[in-house]
């Protein structure tokens, strides 16, 4: 072919080098043909994006096609209520009906049933235990929704983030430093933690009464941050401001996550965004505090020698380490520190771990509070066993273990907690099968209705929605070596124990598939030992001092919470504390 300048057109293969090296070898170049060439070469580079783009769109689609007719088709063989429309029965539900939707659902429709909440998204509860049991330790990814409100409030937190592979790694850590270190010590709490919450008790005595809720909180509070950051927490100007922003920011918290997009045209989302950044700035300042404390401490300490410290920590180069309980208690706190103080998330996981951990713990110190209050006959016997055992200590705290009421009792307001109405996880990629032939399609949203299975008469008897510690304990016969199987409560226990004929024995739930306040499986709550052995120890040391009573006047609440198998909100009354030797 011949080229209008006289040579030979550029070589067939169309390269843009292979043109440039052309027109650079013939030495001539006609302004036209190049501007031709690169018009074509242009078109060419164009159709061959679009094409690309448009089998990648096609496959793309196509899977998602795919998933969405396995999830139409798996979802027929799941029971459920028929759909209303073809968006689903979304429109039926609102936060507070969905546990009443589906208590009516599973007992239509057995212990697996579907809702579904539009056309492509299918959600299935599962309320029979041992299920749940299997569901929980298979699913290991959380709904997007908790983590990005996580993510919102504190940034970036490899503790509370949807996918599994995330948060593995810092989960295993952080329950080994505190089921080991940080409960094997002294003081599961930090005495001067305890000291300053009995002072608070004294300070409403003065004053009367106290609102059941505003009191937890504040223990938690206490609890929480002085166990995270030492005492210096406790001595911090602003340790009252830090407990205000994180209750301000808990109530909007999952409001702003639950927008698809971002709200950043929205004055309210900034007013909540600025209340996250001023927490953020108190937990640096907090941090700096714990660690200054923590080198001055080391510094002063006449008792130190010169071991290096285990834990990690940041220490004056060359500073001596301490021995003795105080030390190991410092220790503790400084490596539960830098382990939530990572280099990658500055304050997202002790943000986070102060906001899940204050708030969880404050509902059952609530809980239990307000049972106490309404059940004399049961705070009477914790204080008589608190007192049997008052030569077992633990640091120089009741060594709760060998108080088996107090803890069933713990436990027992756990169990009817209304704090988590649902568990939820998602398996995004894979079906899931379950050992009893059910198949979870893939993109399926699944939930437990706690509350459903822990009101369940098959699981927790007949008086499933009473508060009964009991039921956690079992009898060993004085004269009796081996554990009896029958439980307390069965056989009229209250009068064997009033009469001291038996002694209990506390049954852990732990292998009760039943019991999911603290989640179970592989995303189950890191917290729960702590949780227990802190809520425990707080009781025996107010229980020994104070009688909890109901501001007198006040109506007692009803101890009845079943109403068609869902806890009604029990209210939170208005307590005063009574001392025992007055
Ligand atoms: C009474 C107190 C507490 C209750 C009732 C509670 C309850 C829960 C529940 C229901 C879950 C979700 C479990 C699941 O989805 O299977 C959870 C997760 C978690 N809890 Fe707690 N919690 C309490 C205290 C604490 C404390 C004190 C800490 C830490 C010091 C803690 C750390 C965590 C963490 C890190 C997770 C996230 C686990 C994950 O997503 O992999 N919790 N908790």
């Amino acid at each position: 072919m011949v080229s209008s300048c006289g040579g030979e057109s550029p070589a067939p293969t169309n390269s843009f080098l292979s043109f440039l090296s052309h027109s650079w070898q013939s030495g001539t170049c006609d302004s036209d043909e190049a501007s031709r060439f690169l018009r074509n070469y242009a078109a060419w580079e164009l159709n061959a994006f679009l094409w690309i783009s448009l089998i990648g769109i096609t496959s793309l689609l196509t899977q998602k096609l795919f998933k969405l007719f396995n999830l139409w088709i798996q979802a027929r063989r799941i029971p459920g209520l028929p759909c209303p429309s073809f968006y689903g029965h979304s429109s039926l539900i609102s936060r507070e009906s969905l546990t009443d939707l589906l208590s009516d659902s599973h007992r239509r429709y057995g212990s697996v049933v579907k809702l579904w909440l539009g056309p492509t998204q299918l959600l299935v509860s599962i309320k029979d235990p041992k299920l749940i049991k299997e569901m929980l330790m298979k699913a290991k990814d959380k709904l997007p929704l908790t983590g990005k409100a996580f993510q919102l409030a504190f940034g970036q937190s490899s503790l509370f983030a949807s996918s599994f592979d995330k948060v593995q790694k810092r989960r295993d850590s952080l329950t080994n430093e505190l089921n080991g270190r940080l409960l094997e010590r002294a003081n599961v709490m930090p005495t001067k933690a305890m000291d300053c919450i009995m002072e608070k008790v004294q300070q409403i005595m003065r004053k009367g009464s106290v609102d059941c809720k505003m009191v937890s909180q504040h223990m938690a509070f206490t609890m929480l941050g002085a166990t995270l950051f030492g005492d210096a927490f406790l001595d911090w100007s602003k340790a009252a401001l830090y407990e205000e922003l994180l209750m301000l920011i808990a109530k909007d918290a999952f409001f702003w996550a639950s927008y698809n997009v971002t709200p950043f045209w929205k004055q309210g989302f900034w007013r909540y965004q600025h209340l996250c950044t001023r927490l953020k700035s108190l937990t640096q300042d907090i941090v700096q505090q714990c660690r200054k404390n923590y080198k001055i401490f080391c510094c002063m300490n006449p008792s130190s020698n010169n071991q290096t410290v285990e834990s990690g920590m940041e220490t004056t180069s060359g500073a001596p380490s301490c021995s003795g309980n105080v030390v190991q208690d410092n220790l503790s706190m400084q490596g539960l520190n830098n382990h939530l103080h990572a280099r990658e998330e500055p304050c997202g996981n002790i943000m986070g771990v102060m906001f899940h951990g204050c708030l969880t713990t404050a509902g059952l110190i609530n809980n239990m509070l307000a049972r106490l209050a309404t059940h004399p006959e049961i705070q009477d016997k914790i204080h008589s066993e608190i007192m049997s055992k008052k030569g077992s200590v633990k640091g120089d705290q009741h060594n709760v273990d060998t108080m088996p009421l107090l803890l069933a009792t713990v436990y027992e307001s756990a169990r009817l907690l209304q704090a988590a109405p649902l568990l939820q996880r998602c398996s995004p990629e894979h079906d899931l099968r379950l050992l009893s032939g059910v198949i979870i399609p893939a993109g399926t949203v699944l939930v437990v209705p706690v509350q459903l299975v822990q009101m369940d008469d098959s699981s927790w008897g007949t008086d499933a929605g009473e508060f009964n510690p009991y039921r956690f304990l079992s009898k060993t016969g004085k004269n009796s070596d081996s554990v009896q199987k029958s439980t307390l409560f069965e056989e009229g226990a209250e009068e064997l124990l009033d009469h001291g004929r038996c002694s209990f024995v506390f049954n852990h739930p732990d292998n009760n598939a039943a019991f999911l306040p603290f989640g179970s499986g592989t995303r189950a709550c890191i917290g729960q030992k702590f949780a227990i052995q802190a809520v425990a120890t707080l009781f025996a040391s107010l229980l020994e001092q104070y009688e909890v009573k109901l501001l007198p006047g006040l109506e007692t609440p009803s101890t009845t919470m079943k109403n068609s198998s869902v806890i009604k909100k029990f209210p939170s009354p208005e307590i005063v504390f009574v001392g025992r030797n007055t």
